[in-house]
């Protein structure tokens, strides 16, 4: 099961018509996901990391080409997403947030109350249960998102960006935190992140996207051991060649887009 294919993509293309202009946002993607992986997705900003992640969000159709989720069990979703900010719905309590996948779905209602309760104390929310959005600081409500997400259950996890907002203490408390559910849960993950630290300690493998139209260029696979912290992230000397090749991929890819925009 561990090494069955989860995700699939094939000669995916996306094709958007933007003031009569043809842009091309996404090209050839090709890639496949085992079970369990943790894959992050780098590419320089416009390249179609969101784009790609909404469809197969199922929030967008592609132009041409296919992609598959391999869904294990029935009678549950196939994706959750967590996004950068707003992902929390303000007229709800952190616990109505944190269960409204499981009451959508009618799950038995004493199922709703243990997934609900367990992913609050997971993220450590189980005070503010019955706190609303607007009571809550960003990190808070970016937790809320995730134990949601992680209560819901689904085949796999999408997510943009969503420590992007926060400030750098919260964002290694929530990266460590999210870590340690998912090594739990052992869930299909694919995040976007700007970070190249975040994608290293995150990922078992880093998608490396090209300036637009974006395809994947490159994959750089992480062989640091699990659990892991930032600390050995920062500090391994191999980790530092990772981040270097990241690194001119990155610079490569803007330099090129900035060519192609001036033209
Ligand atoms: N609904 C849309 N209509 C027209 N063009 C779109 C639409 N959505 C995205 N695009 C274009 O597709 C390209 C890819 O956008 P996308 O948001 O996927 O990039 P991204 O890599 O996620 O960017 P960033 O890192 O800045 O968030 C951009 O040129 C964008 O303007």
């Amino acid at each position: 099961m561990q090494s069955q294919e989860k995700i699939q993509v094939n000669q995916l293309t996306k094709v958007f018509f933007k003031n009569k202009e043809r842009v091309m946002a996404l090209k050839d993607i090709n890639f496949s996901i085992k079970n369990g992986e943790f894959v992050c997705i780098l590419g320089p900003s416009g390249c179609g990391k969101t784009t790609l992640l909404r469809i197969l969000a199922g929030l967008e159709k592609s132009s041409s080409g296919d992609h598959r989720i391999h869904a294990s069990r029935t009678n549950h979703p196939l994706q959750s997403m967590v996004f950068q900010e707003q992902g929390v719905i303000p007229w709800m309590t952190v616990q109505e947030n944190v269960s409204l996948g499981l009451r959508m779905r009618h799950v038995p209602k004493n199922h709703i109350k243990e997934r609900t309760k367990t992913y609050l104390q997971k993220v450590g929310l189980t005070p503010y249960a019955d706190l609303y959005p607007k009571e809550l600081s960003g990190g808070m409500k970016q937790r809320v998102s995730i134990a949601r997400a992680f209560a819901n259950d689904p085949e796999i996890l999408l997510m943009d960006e969503p420590f992007a907002a926060l400030d750098e203490q919260n964002k290694f408390i929530l990266q460590e935190e999210l870590l340690s559910i998912w090594e739990e849960t052992k869930k299909t993950v694919i995040f976007i992140t700007h970070s190249i630290d975040e994608a290293i300690l995150l990922s078992d493998r880093i998608f490396l996207m090209s300036a637009q139209p974006g395809t994947i260029k490159d994959e750089v696979k992480v062989d640091l051991p699990r659990p892991r912290q930032m600390t050995q992230v920062r500090s391994d000397p191999k980790m530092a060649d990772v981040f270097l090749k990241i690194w001119n991929h990155l610079q490569t890819e803007v330099q090129e887009s900035r060519i192609k925009s001036e033209r």
